[in-house]
């Protein structure tokens, strides 16, 4: 997967329960629109979606299965049965939150990876990190990549942008472990995808500014008002 993504575009293509595109079909089209616009790979959430892209475009597809647990606010592939769906459903890649907050049940981050390191070698690691801290400790545990996935989304990064102090927090990051480091959330133009390639991300996830016509939909709404 990483091979196939370097210095190139990841579309994610997600719609949650509560959005209007929510379909698993819907997705497989949004996957094959960014395949056809020249995307090289896919993330995307539940086993479900991940199959129906799958039957869809040949691209690699980074897994993720968000699912909120009462006991923890981790909510990408925070448990052994997230990761079980994720390891059948195909994708080449799976995403965990890699943070340093509580999972649910207590579970180990890193008892979690050498459970999918022990199922399926071949699988590769994202860690979603929000923390310089939380990327250097993904890089000891293994993580074949990193990804700024949830900067501005946790509570001590509430409310910041990855755009920030012209992608402040990216150079950071990228400074700081060998790893590949995917730049991710918040990237809402072209332009600025290319500047994270610029400052050295390896490859740039987009999601929203391609595949959620609701977001899309409320900045031209904003900017008019
Ligand atoms: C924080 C969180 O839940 N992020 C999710 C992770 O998979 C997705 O909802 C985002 O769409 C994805 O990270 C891409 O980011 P953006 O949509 O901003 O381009």
């Amino acid at each position: 997967m990483l091979n196939a993504v370097k210095n190139n575009l990841i579309v994610s293509c997600q719609a949650l329960p509560d959005e209007a595109l929510h379909s698993s079909f819907i997705m497989s089209k949004m996957a094959l629109a960014a395949k056809q616009g020249g995307a090289k790979g896919i993330r995307a959430n539940s086993k479900q979606d991940i199959m129906e892209i799958k039957k869809e475009v040949s691209l690699p597809v980074i897994g993720i299965v968000k699912r909120d647990y009462k006991d923890s606010s981790v909510f990408i592939t925070a448990t052994y049965r997230e990761m079980d769906e994720l390891l059948e459903s195909g994708c080449e890649m799976i995403a965990m939150d890699a943070t340093e907050r509580k999972r649910p049940n207590n579970i180990d981050l890193s008892e979690l990876v050498a459970y999918v390191r022990d199922k399926n070698p071949s699988i590769q690691l994202m860690a979603d990190i929000a923390t310089l801290e939380e990327a250097i400790q993904a890089e000891q545990l293994g993580f074949d990549c990193v990804s700024t996935t949830l900067y501005g989304y946790t509570e001590e990064t509430n409310k910041k942008k990855l755009y920030d102090n012209d992608f402040e927090f990216l150079r950071q990051v990228i400074e700081h472990v060998r790893i590949p480091v995917i730049a991710e959330g918040n990237v809402l133009t072209p332009e600025m995808a290319k500047r994270c390639l610029q400052i050295g991300a390896y490859a740039v996830v987009v999601g929203g500014a391609i595949t959620r016509p609701q977001q899309i939909t409320e900045r031209f709404v904003e900017t008019l008002s």
